[in-house]
């Protein structure tokens, strides 16, 4: 399986998650492990397998490199493409908002073919008023609050791994 890790950030903290989610899954999974702003929309098509890291900014927008990906989504072809997310938020500076942007950019892949539901998390442990991260009642990845709750990151990473690899291979290839 042909896979890539591409996460987006501003302020450093996604990126350190990525870092924590490649080690999880190990040094060999990832072909590609890059900075979004690195590669153009038209490269996502030859992955069979995207996790995707996106932090919501500006209250409740996609943080800007993965913002111009979505702008140039609809001429790529994601069909046979699996995808999962992980995103980076703030629940107490915005609560209204959280996790917006993993919503967002899930909602488009699928609509451009991709094939989603692999590693919906709860939303129990975070303290949020709205998401449009939430689909179905479940969060549409993992979702990580470094500003507000870091000390659950590394365990967080570490669960929301072990799901992915164990609904990869529930679904056939
Ligand atoms: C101006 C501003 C707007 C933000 N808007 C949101 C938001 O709407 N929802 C949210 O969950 N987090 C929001 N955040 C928090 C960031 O997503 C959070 O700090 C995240 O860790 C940044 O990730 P990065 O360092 O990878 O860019 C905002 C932060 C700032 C400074």
């Amino acid at each position: 399986m042909k896979a890539a890790l591409l996460y987006g950030t501003c302020t450093g903290k996604t990126e350190a998650a990525a870092e924590l989610i490649r080690d999880e899954f190990g040094e060999d999974f990832f072909e590609t492990y890059e900075d979004i702003a690195q590669l153009e929309p038209g490269d996502l098509a030859q992955y069979d397998f995207i996790v995707c890291g996106v932090p919501t900014w500006d209250v409740g927008e996609i943080q800007y490199d993965w913002q111009d990906v979505y702008d140039e989504l609809d001429s790529v072809d994601l069909a046979g493409t699996k995808i999962a997310f992980f995103g980076m938020g703030d629940q107490g500076g915005y609560p209204d908002t959280f996790q917006d942007a993993i919503g967002l950019v899930y909602l488009k892949m699928l609509e451009r073919g991709a094939e989603g539901k692999i590693g919906f998390t709860e939303t129990d442990t975070f303290d949020f008023t709205e998401s449009k991260g939430v689909i179905d009642g479940k969060f549409c990845g993992l979702c990580l609050d470094d500003d507000c709750q870091p000390e659950l990151t590394e365990q967080r990473v570490k669960d929301w791994v072990e799901q992915v690899k164990r609904e990869l291979e529930a679904v056939p290839a």
